[in-house]
C-alpha cells in the first residue's frame, strides 16, 4: 500500500483499522509512504515480481503518477481515495468513506479498465486544452487544500473571465472536423474536475475516448450550460461539439497550447490521443453502474 501523505485527506485518515481488516482477511500488506513520484515508481518497480496488488492511497494525481509503472509491471491496483477530486475512484464506483473502500478491496471485484495516452503521457480521467488549463492554473494549491471541491468553482469563474478562442482541427478515427473553441476536453473515465461527467455515455472501460469542445459563446450562455456540463449532457446543448473514438489528433491555431492531463501540465498541441483498451486491472465496486458490463462491451 502506497500512501501519498500530500493528498488532501491523507493527514486525518485512519488507515490502521482498515489495514488490520485486510490482514485478518489473509492479505500480507506492506505500507509505504511516498515522498515523491519517482519514489513511488521505484518502490513498485523494485517489488514488481513479489506483488499481487498495489493499493494506491491518494488522489487522482498519485494514481496517474504510477499508471505507466503499473502498466509496465502488469500489476493490478486498488484505490483508497484520499484526494480532493477522487474522480477515478468515482469512475470505478468507489464512493463513500474509507471503510467502504477497504470493503471493496476485501471483496476484490476486478475489471479491466482503459488508459488514455497523450503524446506518450498516460491519464485516467481527462485531458484539457483552453479554459480547463486556465482553471488548473487558477487553482493554486493553497486554495485547493483549504476549499477542496469548492476551489474548482472559484477557479472556473476566474478562468471564464479570461476565456480566449482558438481554431481546432480534430481527426477522430481519421474523420476530420474543423471548428473554433474555447475549451477542449478528451476524456477516458466518466468523471473529471471533482465529479463532472465527461459524457453521459462515457465509461472507463468502454474502449473509447470522448471529445467535447465548447464553441465561443457569451459568459451568460456558458453559465447556463454549466449544469448540463456537470451532468455530461452537452449533447443536448447547441454550441458544443462532441465525438468519440479510439484515436484523436488535435491541432490548434495557435499551436503549442498547454495540454493538462488529470490536472497536471504534461504536453502541448499538436496532441495525439489514444486509448489503450483494458490496459490495467482495477479493483472496482461490485455492480458499479458507472462501469460498462463486460457482456455489453463484447456485443
Ligand atoms: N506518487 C506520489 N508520491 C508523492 N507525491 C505525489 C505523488 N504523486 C503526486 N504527488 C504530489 O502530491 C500532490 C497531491 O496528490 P494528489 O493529486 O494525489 O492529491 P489531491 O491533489 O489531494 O487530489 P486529486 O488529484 O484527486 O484532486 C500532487 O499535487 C503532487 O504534487
Amino acid at each position: 500500500m502506497l500512501v501519498n501523505p500530500a493528498s488532501r485527506n491523507a493527514a486525518g485518515a485512519d488507515l490502521d483499522r482498515g489495514l488490520e481488516s485486510l490482514r485478518a482477511a489473509g492479505m500480507e500488506v506492506e505500507l509505504l509512504e511516498s515522498s515523491s513520484v519517482e519514489d513511488s515508481r521505484r518502490a513498485i518497480r523494485d517489488r514488481c515480481a513479489h506483488l499481487e496488488l498495489v493499493i494506491v492511497a491518494g488522489g487522482d494525481g498519485t494514481i496517474s503518477s504510477v499508471a505507466g509503472t503499473l502498466l509496465d509491471c502488469k500489476l493490478p491496483f486498488a484505490i483508497l481515495p484520499l484526494g480532493t477530486a477522487n474522480d477515478l475512484a468515482r469512475s470505478l464506483g468507489i464512493e463513500g468513506d474509507l471503510a467502504a473502500a477497504f470493503e471493496c478491496i476485501r471483496a476484490d471485484h476486478r475489471q479491466n479498465i482503459d488508459l488514455g495516452e497523450v503524446n506518450g503521457h498516460y491519464f485516467f480521467n481527462a485531458a484539457n486544452m483552453g479554459l480547463g488549463t486556465k482553471v488548473t492554473e487558477e487553482l493554486e494549491s493553497e486554495a485547493k487544500a483549504r476549499l477542496g471541491v469548492f476551489a474548482y468553482l472559484k477557479a472556473v469563474i476566474a478562468a471564464l473571465t479570461h476565456a480566449e478562442q482558438f481554431r481546432v482541427e480534430a481527426q477522430v478515427d481519421g474523420e476530420r472536423h474543423r471548428f473554433h473553441s474555447i475549451q477542449l476536453a478528451v476524456g477516458n473515465g466518466r468523471f473529471y474536475g471533482g465529479g463532472n461527467v465527461i459524457d453521459r455515455d462515457a465509461r472507463v472501460n468502454d474502449g473509447k475516448l470522448s471529445l467535447y469542445s465548447l464553441r465561443p459563446q457569451r459568459l451568460w450562455e456558458l453559465l447556463t450550460l454549466a449544469p448540463l456540463l456537470r451532468r455530461g449532457e452537452h449533447r443536448l446543448a447547441k454550441r458544443v461539439f462532441n465525438a468519440a473514438g479510439r484515436e484523436i489528433r488535435i491541432r490548434t491555431w495557435p499551436a503549442g497550447m498547454a495540454v493538462h492531463a488529470d490536472g497536471e501540465p504534461v504536453t502541448e498541441t499538436p496532441a495525439m490521443f489514444k486509448v489503450i483498451p483494458a490496459a490495467l486491472e482495477a479493483v472496482v465496486a461490485a455492480r458499479a453502474p458507472v462501469l460498462q458490463d463486460q457482456e455489453s462491451r463484447q456485443s
